[in-house]
């Protein structure tokens, strides 16, 4: 392991909460670290009492709990976190990967390369038929934290229309007002407190602290190209040019699993299992009645006597619930499927961002290495003026970004990535057998829509002029891709060049209409005991990356069903 710092602390003391570094070793490291002594005895004494209570809880299982909740996520952590603030609520959390304690996890710009490894499930889309028939990767993280452990750690709360929008469509208590409230009472923002803003909470936001050269020449070459900055895209006005809000403190990621689910780990009520698949929700009737999950080699089940919550993510929620029985009962039948519940809509209205990878530069001068997240910077802009809110994300990478039929280029470059937040494609998720070891067909239609083409090739000539602009200058050797200028070649380098930036969503659509899967307190409709709590509820993708809403959504989960067992 490289020589400890400071900024290594979180993960040590999560190593020592894991069960894989003792006291000695890590007061010994906290020590050449520069831990004051007292400090590093209080976190060893805290992180040891978690690891033990785990232990206890994990060799003693019960046969029920009140609550079960799937998926140690975005979601999950924050449904695990609060269901058991009551001392009275057994909580059982079943996270299929491990504790997430590689080194990588926990620095910031090395989540590149958690993608692909084992603490990462490794999905991808089949031949998407509008982007060069090319096969797209689809990470989703596979420990605890879920994506909020690889994710890029931009914290986006998203458009207030966003929530306006869902809350329209028959889902009262989401408006961007409520959410509003809420996103403030979570978060500690190192740039204090203001009507929109929250200190105090459990989530330690912070402003790029040092940004990158080259973030500041963003911002500053958005401005010449007619892009004015914005304060805080997470406060009064989203659209604009700015630095990027991130999940880091002292350097370290800071997620949602450091956050609320590690401190709650010493809760006697709190049992966290990984290695713990869940392969199936039991029911009896239309109840849930709890799950079966493998777990050291065994198939174990167990019962939820309140109720179940699915917080495995956009792919593995309409997945489990299609190996469960529910969803589409023509296509569950024809793999042989018993039907419990049909739901047309699940797997279906399958959103994500599109990313085109990207318009690449060499750079002139030796670049500093990638600060913070390696992408601290960007804007969110409107390719029409008459929409109501932004559309297009352009994005700096401080490193060269390219998809594989494009690359490579030379590693002494940058990037300006163009994005499109508010996709009109549509795609969907599908069952190929019943195993539930079988890898779903994931089709995400990207570019299936004109629109969603138009808008990115007026982002991508937005990011050229930003790149060409003064504000480069000191950077700025050669454009080295996309090359020929006009409409057709611009498009056709798009199609080799979509790739996403990984937010899928809405595969479990909130709603009432008859595609709709959950109801506005994401109880699934027509059952009992289950609801479904993470990105695949969004009744529409919001406007920006989509780990903050996921919080929220567990956050919102959890009062929901803390409501109705006190009601
Ligand atoms: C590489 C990458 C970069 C991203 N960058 C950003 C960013 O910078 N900012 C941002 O806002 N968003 C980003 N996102 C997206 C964001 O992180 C996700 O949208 C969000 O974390 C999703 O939360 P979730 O609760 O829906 O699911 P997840 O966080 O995916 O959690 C699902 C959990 O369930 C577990 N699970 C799944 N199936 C089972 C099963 N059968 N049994 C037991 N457990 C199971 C998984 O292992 C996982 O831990 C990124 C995503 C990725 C992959």
């Amino acid at each position: 392991m490289e020589r400890l710092s400071n900024s290594t602390l979180g993960l040590l003391v999560h190593q020592v909460r894991s069960g894989e570094l003792d006291r000695e070793g890590f007061l010994q490291a906290a020590k050449e670290a520069g831990v004051p002594a007292e400090r590093a005895q209080q976190l060893a004494g805290e992180a040891l009492a978690a690891w033990e209570n785990q232990r206890r809880l994990r060799e003693s299982p019960r046969e029920a709990y009140d609550f079960i909740v799937i998926g140690a996520g975005s979601a999950g952590c924050v449904l695990a976190a609060r269901l058991s603030e009551d001392p009275a609520n057994h909580v059982l959390v079943l996270e299929a990967g491990g504790s997430g304690t590689h080194p990588d996890v926990f620095i910031p710009s090395r989540w590149r390369f958690l993608l692909g490894t084992e603490l990462d499930w490794s999905y991808q889309t089949v031949p998407q038929r509008h982007a060069a028939n090319r096969v797209i990767p689809c990470p989703r993280g596979k420990m605890l934290g879920g994506c909020a452990s690889n994710n890029a750690s931009v914290w986006v709360r998203g458009h207030h229309q966003d929530f306006d929008s869902w809350a329209a469509r028959g889902n009262p208590g989401w408006d961007g007002e409520t959410v509003r409230r809420i996103f403030k009472e979570l978060e500690d923002y190192s740039g204090g407190e203001d009507e929109y803003r929250g200190v105090g909470g459990p989530l330690r936001i912070s402003r790029a602290a040092d940004p990158h050269p080259l973030a500041h020449a963003f911002i500053e070459g958005a401005q010449q190209a007619g892009v004015p900055m914005t304060r805080d895209y997470n406060g009064a006005r989203m659209e604009g040019a700015g630095f990027f809000d991130l999940c880091i403190a002292d350097g370290e990621r800071f997620n949602v699993a450091r956050g609320l689910l590690f401190p709650a780990m010493g809760r006697p009520n709190l049992t966290v299992l990984t290695h713990a698949e869940v392969t199936r929700l039991l029911f009896e009737g239309n109840r849930c009645t709890g799950v079966e999950f493998r777990h050291g080699g065994q198939v174990r089940r167990v019962r939820a006597t309140r109720e179940v919550v699915l917080s495995a993510g956009a792919i593995n929620s309409p997945k489990m619930l299609m190996q469960s029985g529910v969803g589409p009962a023509d296509e569950l039948q024809a793999l042989g499927i018993p039907v419990v519940r049909h739901l047309p809509g699940v797997g279906q209205d399958l959103q994500d961002h599109i990313l085109v990878a990207g318009i690449n530069y060499e750079s002139s001068v030796p670049l500093p290495q990638p600060r913070g997240n390696g992408a601290e910077a960007t804007l969110w802009w409107r390719s029409h003026a008459a929409l109501s809110r932004p559309d297009i994300q352009p994005v700096l990478h401080e490193f060269p970004l390219v998809t594989p039929e494009l690359g490579p280029v030379p590693d002494n470059g940058y990037a300006l990535v163009p994005g499109l937040v508010r996709p009109a494609s549509r795609g969907h998720l599908r069952l190929t057998s019943a195993d539930p070891s079988a890898r779903p067909i994931i089709d995400m239609n990207y570019l299936g829509h004109e629109a969603d083409v138009e808008a990115l090739r007026i982002a991508v000539e937005l990011c050229r002029e930003i790149g060409a602009s003064r504000a480069f200058d000191g950077f700025r050797k050669r454009e080295l891709m996309p090359g020929p200028r006009g409409r057709a070649a611009t498009v056709e380098w798009i199609r080799k060049a979509t790739t996403c930036f990984f937010h899928p969503t809405s595969t479990c659509r909130m709603g009432v209409d008859e595609r709709a899967v959950v109801d506005s307190r994401l109880r699934v409709h027509g059952l009992e005991g289950l609801r479904v709590a993470d990105a695949s509820i969004m009744p529409e993708i919001t406007s920006g990356p989509t780990n903050a809403p996921a919080i929220l959504i567990g956050e919102q989960a959890s009062r929901f069903m803390l409501a109705t067992r006190h009601g």
